[in-house]
């Protein structure tokens, strides 16, 4: 392991805790059904909770539902959709019209699986033979994006879904519930970009999980690097 220390030295201070789910708090794996917590999370993120002057979240481009499935630890408060479904909020009604023209125009090469959230729609493309993918990958570009919806491209997929949500806003909606905590956000694709951003801006502290570019200001390698810093900031301050 190799944390930075200003990193480690955190736990010093009332921390809100933002992690992102896939490749942060579980490994990347090839069907997004299989993709278990990384060993140790579910029990550093109660140690942190636990630890009383910590705050923590998830927020996933998964459903609520599936990513508190996974983690199974009750008192984390768990945001879905990108930022769309909060625990507190009834969703709106799903634009199923938009899904519609979407759905009618993606590409159907072998190994392209659709994941269907009802109010969003991803589309993978890792069991896409490696050839063919970019071309995959340009057929994707090319499906009609409906006025009001937008298309972000993560690790092996694309997302549809309607505009206006977004980690970054996640985050500052999150940072201004617990004002008496320094957000920290962890996260390892291009949509938790947006809430690196975001949080600098507002003097957040952003730690980007694996390699690629990235506006976060801290880099850990692994989600085993980021189970092994959650533990840190469980233990009691000045111990
Ligand atoms: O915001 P996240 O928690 O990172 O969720 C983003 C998407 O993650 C999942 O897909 C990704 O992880 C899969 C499992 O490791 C992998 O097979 C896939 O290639 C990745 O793109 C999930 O399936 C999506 O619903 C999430 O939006």
């Amino acid at each position: 392991m190799n944390i930075a220390d200003p990193l480690l030295n955190l736990r010093e201070r009332p921390l809100l805790v933002i992690c992102d789910y896939d490749g942060t708090l579980a490994p990347i794996v090839t069907r997004p059904e299989d993709a278990v917590p990384e060993p140790g999370a579910p029990e550093a993120l109660k140690a942190l909770l636990a630890a009383g002057h910590h705050r923590a979240a998830v927020v996933t481009g998964r459903r609520v539902a599936e990513a508190a499935a996974f983690l199974n630890v009750p008192e984390l408060m768990v945001v879905g959709l990108h930022g769309m479904e909060w625990p507190d909020q009834e969703l709106h009604p799903p634009d199923t019209a938009a899904l519609q023209i979407i759905k009618a125009a993606l590409p159907d090469a072998p190994g392209v699986r659709h994941e269907e959230k009802g109010w969003t729609l991803a589309v993978h493309y890792r069991e896409v033979p490696e050839p063919d993918q970019p071309a995959v990958e340009t057929a994707l570009s090319s499906v009609p994006v409906p006025p009001g919806w937008e298309v972000i491209a993560g690790k092996k997929v694309r997302e549809f879904r309607p505009s206006g949500h977004g980690k970054g806003r996640a985050a500052l909606r999150l940072a201004a519930q617990f004002p008496g905590h320094l957000p920290v956000f962890l996260g390892d694709d291009v949509t938790d970009e947006e809430a690196f951003a975001a949080l600098r801006e507002r003097g957040g502290v952003t730690v980007k999980v694996g390699e690629g570019q990235t506006a976060a200001e801290y880099r850990v390698a692994s989600p085993a690097e980021v189970v092994a810093l959650l533990r840190v900031w469980a233990e009691p301050p000045g111990g």
